[in-house]
């Protein structure tokens, strides 16, 4: 087995984080806003501190790329929000002062390098103040490719009336997902052509977050007569990996024509989709780059399939 360390720290990283921000949601958050006016909450800073804290612990030399810093926390006005944010730490670190959480959560400023992992403490925060989907998202990078991804996603539904599932992949070794309460990991399988009932779309709930009149329009140009199903975060690879849609599609919007996809956003669903037997690449069937820098310049857009129907997408897409 590859990467059995760094699937275990990441596995129990991530798990421990998705805790934390249950633990937050259940005493339902605030949102902060940050200075592009996206939100961010205590739980965010939370589990970014309690990963990276790990990650130091188990690879010192591996650069971190996460969302959050703790620039903002810091400042004297904070105050109040990084105690906190430490309360919140402490139930997993009882030792843990706000001084190593700052610092923890700064060790999430790293570049991209050769080798490196990117964070997203929780991606679909917007979600997450909803009471609706989001995920804690690591992935390893090396070399430009992704080798290793754990997307905790607490709020998922599963077969069987359970919440919470873990969705684990290491590149050339497949797919599994293991419900977050505990359990026999599942094998991953996108979904067959044939299974006319799962062949639906994912989008964003938020539609400033793509463009959901092109989105249809192509959905139904590949076969897909249903209405999307709408589901915040990386949620929506961990839904196309388990077979339960055959597309996700994330058009840039109209209205951010200039926005770049951040590589904390698609790192981790990528490799557990990618390994679940889907496809990944831009909107111009272009691999997604991890190689340069937070920001994949180079792609837009975002096309994530069960394989089958990729080209097709992406034929449909040059047309429209
Ligand atoms: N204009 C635009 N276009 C595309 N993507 C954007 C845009 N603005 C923000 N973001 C990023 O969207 C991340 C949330 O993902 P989703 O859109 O899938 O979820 S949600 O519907 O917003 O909850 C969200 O991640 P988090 O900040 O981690 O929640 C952002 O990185
Ligand atoms: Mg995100
Ligand atoms: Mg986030
Ligand atoms: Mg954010």
């Amino acid at each position: 087995m590859t990467y059995a360390k760094e699937k275990e720290v990441a596995i129990a990283a991530a798990t421990a984080a998705a805790k934390l921000c249950e633990q937050v949601r259940a005493d339902i958050p605030q949102a902060i806003e940050k200075k592009d006016k996206s939100p961010v909450t205590v739980a965010d800073f939370g589990a970014q501190a309690i990963i990276c804290q790990a990650l130091a612990a188990a690879f010192p030399d591996d650069p971190v790329v996460g969302e959050e810093d703790a620039k903002e926390l810091r400042k004297p006005e904070m105050a109040e929000t990084l105690t906190k944010v430490t309360h919140y730490v402490q139930a997993l670190s009882p030792d843990a002062t706000p001084e190593d959480v700052t610092r923890w959560i700064d060790h999430g400023n790293g570049q991209v390098s050769s080798r490196y992992w990117t964070l997203d403490p929780i991606d679909g925060t917007k979600g997450f103040l909803r009471q609706d989907q989001y995920a804690v998202a690591l992935a390893l990078v090396e070399n430009g490719e992704v080798k290793v991804g754990v997307l905790a996603c607490p709020a998922m539904p599963l077969d069987g009336g359970q919440t919470g599932a873990l969705y684990v992949a290491v590149r050339g070794e497949g797919a599994t997902m293991v419900p977050l309460s505990g359990g026999e990991p599942q094998r991953l399988q996108v979904v067959m052509a044939d299974d006319v009932a799962n062949f639906r779309f994912v989008e964003s709930v938020e539609a400033a977050h793509g463009d959901q009149s092109k989105q249809n329009a192509i959905a139904q140009a590949v076969g897909i007569t249903t209405e999307s199903f709408r589901v915040d975060s990386q949620a929506k690879y961990g839904i196309v990996a388990s077979g339960k849609a055959a597309l996700y599609l994330r058009l840039p919007s109209p209205k951010y024509p200039d926005y770049r996809e951040n590589i904390w956003d698609h790192a981790a669903g990528a490799i557990v989709v990618e390994e679940a037997g889907g496809r990944v690449s831009d909107m111009y069937g272009q691999p997604l780059n991890f190689a340069e820098g937070s920001k994949m310049m180079n792609n837009r857009g975002i096309v994530v399939s069960n394989g089958t129907i990729h080209d097709q997408v992406i034929a449909a897409l040059a047309e429209n």
